[in-house]
């Protein structure tokens, strides 16, 4: 993994750089990815060329959200079958990409959207393989696998960019229709976020924050309530430097004051991301977002959920089996270099919980809104 990088200061008046973007031809290119660990104070990017550098960069958040972690692994098959022992030989490179496929599959559990992308690629490059065994002459080379799952990879990619968009549209649709008329004198909407789902969680416009950019691309007057979201910030490092940047008012919250801002009438509406949705509609987000929503019900906040069809997992009942990511304690142990936890005291650090279906007013897909929230709704939208 390579990088170059330049200091925010002169990049004020940059549009937001991509998230991640394939940089060369299927043979030779490599994954660009903005290096989400080094914001906001560095606006840096990670040339990405290997599964194994991928899988790190995954780990490690250097490219996060379900939607964004997704199109990278799409693109990482792709240089999983380039490092292949044999890059001439069909099987060699077969065989290559199953490695990448499980390898990636396991970097980050608790997001469906990674093996739903890694199943499309597969699923192209299998088929190709059938029929290259029914063939009677050798009629497929090695480099053509490689370029169809090059190609599947940027289907993903573009997919994932009109998923945000069509996210927004429903989202900024259900907001008109919630809270009226967009154009003044409509009283400001105070929104409340948690973690970052915005276009650093995609490949562009992001999900919740997309139905914030286009219920203000419509001239409503907002501002939005960022949970910091500790251990890792993505609150207040990602989401206050993506609106900020697009001149959308931000004020960066500590995790818990949602609830005493709320008793005291701010805010009107929480809306958050996804990793995976279950049958039943239950939620599993960044931790933090169950207490989120209890407390957006106990003060008659409507509690939202924007995520992309991708992101269900509908062989799932309920989000009891969804598997939740344990990070590395260390996350929270140490701040700014410096040890927060006594020596020897015990540290949990789930990356995620599960938000009960009965706590969300309304699920936000590419293909529509989900409400109410339950089985049969999910079912008519999704399957
Ligand atoms: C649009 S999916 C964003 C989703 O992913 C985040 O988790 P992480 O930052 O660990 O990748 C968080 O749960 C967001 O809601």
């Amino acid at each position: 993994m390579t990088g170059d990088s330049v200091s925010t200061s002169s990049l004020t008046t940059l549009i937001m750089p991509p998230t991640l973007r394939w940089e060369g031809d299927p043979w030779t290119g490599s994954l660009i990815l903005l290096d989400q660990t080094r914001l906001p104070g560095e606006v840096a990017t990670c040339r990405i060329d290997t599964v194994t550098d991928l899988v790190e960069a995954i780990r490690s958040l250097r490219v996060r959200g379900a939607p964004a972690i997704g199109v990278s692994a799409g693109y990482g098959v792709v240089l999983g079958m380039r490092a292949a022992s044999d890059p001439n030989d069909l099987s060699s490179v077969h065989a290559a990409m199953t490695d990448a496929v499980e390898r990636l599959a396991v970097s980050r559990p608790t997001a469906v959207n990674l093996v739903w992308a890694l199943r499309r690629v597969r699923e192209r490059v299998e088929s190709l393989v059938v029929h290259q065994t029914r063939a009677q002459t050798q009629t497929i080379l090695a480099r053509d696998l490689i370029q169809q799952a090059w190609l599947e990879a940027v289907a993903i990619h573009q997919d994932d960019m009109a998923m945000c968009l069509a996210i927004g549209r429903h989202g900024a649709d259900w907001i008109d229709a919630r809270f009226g008329n967009p154009r003044p004198p409509c009283p400001r909407l105070e929104i409340i976020t948690h973690c970052n789902a915005g276009a650093l969680a995609t490949s562009d416009h992001g999900t919740a924050l997309a139905v914030v950019y286009e219920t203000h691309r419509r001239g409503r007057d907002l501002a939005v309530l960022a949970d910091e979201t500790r251990p890792l910030l993505q609150g207040a490092r990602l989401t206050a430097w993506e609106l900020s940047r697009r001149g959308i008012p931000v004020t960066v919250i500590g995790d818990g004051m949602a609830a005493a801002l709320m008793s005291r009438g701010r805010g009107r509406l929480v809306i958050v991301g996804a990793d995976r949705i279950a049958a039943n509609g239950d939620v599993a987000n960044k931790i933090g977002t169950y207490a989120l929503a209890i407390v957006a019900r106990r003060h008659g906040l409507p509690f939202v959920v924007a995520a992309p069809s991708s992101t269900f997992d509908l062989t799932l009942t309920d989000g009891s089996s969804i598997p939740i990511e344990q990070r590395d304690p260390a996350e929270l142990i140490w701040m700014g270099g410096k040890r927060i936890v006594p020596e020897g005291v015990a540290v949990e650090n789930p990356a995620f919980d599960v938000t009960p279906a009965e706590l969300i007013d309304a699920i936000v897909t590419e293909r529509g809104v989900i409400e109410p929230v339950k089985a049969a709704t999910v079912q008519a939208l999704i399957a």
